[in-house]
């Protein structure tokens, strides 16, 4: 097993990492909590649910199983889940338990940040793509305007990462979730970045899926604990989200993954970058991998761009109503720019004819 810790404002927390942890939560739980909400989604319940249960009485625990999918990150649910909860009497002393990928994390974590004023969660990732989202507090859910507009800043008391669940995966969630490992990367050194592009999605041996998602970790939790609100350095975690959160939302919530869209979102990223710094970065590297793993590239076909727009309008970087993108200088070296509406215009369209271009060859 390995541990991370990370300090945050309100508290530290560990981060552990290994296998068959999912069957020893009820041993990492230091606090005697009146009563349990577990929150998973359909899938996740179906394999993973009776692993967790099992190590609690029925009075204490109440389960909560959402649809799969990026939609349950909506209001509704938000909202059913606190009346299960007040119903079943948790209380200020009661503890939520996420196990599941970045929805229930999301979700679960912003009930937790607001049911009663705030009550403590853990999280049990099972996604790949959760070993971002599970660290670092970022809790919400999602309007028809935009991605993750409600939420708030909000640490989990734990994160136990049970790396065996990862094998259930669909590759395309294998897929998903090294988009934020590469961004990690990106963000990080050029050597840790060709450790990750030298990974192939459909073949990732045990111990280097441990290594890259203990690296992407490490990368995040490093961030978070410098800049916990994100005031400055945090807003670097968002490299690939401009283009990536606006695709989701265009698309309608859950036809793309979060991490296809922020794979796409990073090459849009370092094409601008290129542009903007005049020089060589990453991009036909980052293309051929995309392409060679099967990212979903041809999407640029059904996407308007000025569509695209509009909703990098309501991205929380903007400041005074202007699009705020996360840019390269280098690998390592990630700054943040404004730009003007036409401007991004123009780099989606010229970005989307070289996609396409090369989706041709
Ligand atoms: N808070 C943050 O800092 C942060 C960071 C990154 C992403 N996110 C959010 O995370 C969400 C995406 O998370 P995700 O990619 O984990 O999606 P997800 O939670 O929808 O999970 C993806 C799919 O995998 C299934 N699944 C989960 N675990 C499984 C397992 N072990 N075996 C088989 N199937 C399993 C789920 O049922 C679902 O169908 C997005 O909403 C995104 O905005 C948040
Ligand atoms: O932790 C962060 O900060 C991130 O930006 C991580 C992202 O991968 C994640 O998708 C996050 O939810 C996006 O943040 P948002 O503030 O743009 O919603
Ligand atoms: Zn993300």
């Amino acid at each position: 097993m390995r541990t991370i810790d990370v300090q945050a404002s309100s508290h530290d927390y560990s981060i552990h990492i290994g296998s068959g942890l999912r069957l020893a939560l009820k041993s990492y739980i230091s606090m005697d909590y009146s009563k349990i909400l577990i929150m998973t989604d359909e899938n996740v319940a179906n394999i993973y649910l009776d692993d967790v249960l099992g190590q609690f009485s029925e009075k204490e625990i109440l389960k909560v199983i959402i649809p799969a999918g990026e939609s349950s990150k909506s209001i509704e649910i938000f909202y059913s889940t606190h009346t299960k909860a007040i119903e079943f009497g948790l209380d200020r002393s009661s503890l939520i338990i996420a196990l599941g990928g970045g929805v229930v994390g999301d979700l679960a974590g912003f009930i937790a940040s607001t049911y009663m004023r705030g009550i403590d969660y853990i999280q049990m990732p099972t996604t790949i793509l959760a070993h971002d989202s599970s660290v670092g507090g970022k809790v919400a859910i999602n309007h028809e305007l935009g991605k993750n507009l409600i939420g708030s800043f909000y640490p989990p008391k734990l994160v136990l990462y049970d790396i065996d669940t990862l094998h259930t995966l669909p590759t395309r969630e294998i897929r998903s979730g090294y988009a934020e490992i590469i961004k990690e990367a990106m963000l990080a050194k050029q050597s840790n970045l060709n450790e990750i592009l030298s990974t192939t999605i459909s073949d990732i041996p045990n111990e280097k899926l441990m290594q890259d998602l203990e690296l992407g970790i490490k990368i995040k939790a490093a961030i978070v604990e410098e800049d916990e609100k994100e005031r400055g350095t945090r807003k670097h975690l968002n490299l690939g989200h401009t283009l990536g959160h606006a695709i989701e939302a265009v698309l309608g919530y859950g036809k793309i993954t979060h991490g296809e869209a922020v794979g796409i979102g990073l090459l849009f990223a370092v094409y601008v970058s290129e542009k903007y710094f005049s020089k060589k970065i990453l991009f036909s590297q980052l293309l051929s991998w995309l392409k060679k793993n099967h990212y979903p590239l041809n999407i640029v076909n059904s996407l308007t761009p000025t569509a695209l727009v509009d909703k990098m309008k309501t991205d929380k970087k903007n400041v005074h109503n202007k699009i705020h993108m996360v840019l390269l200088e280098a690998i390592g070296q990630p700054t943040v720019h404004s730009f003007e509406d036409n401007k991004i215009l123009d780099y989606i369209q010229s970005f989307f004819d070289m996609v396409k271009e090369e989706m041709m060859n």
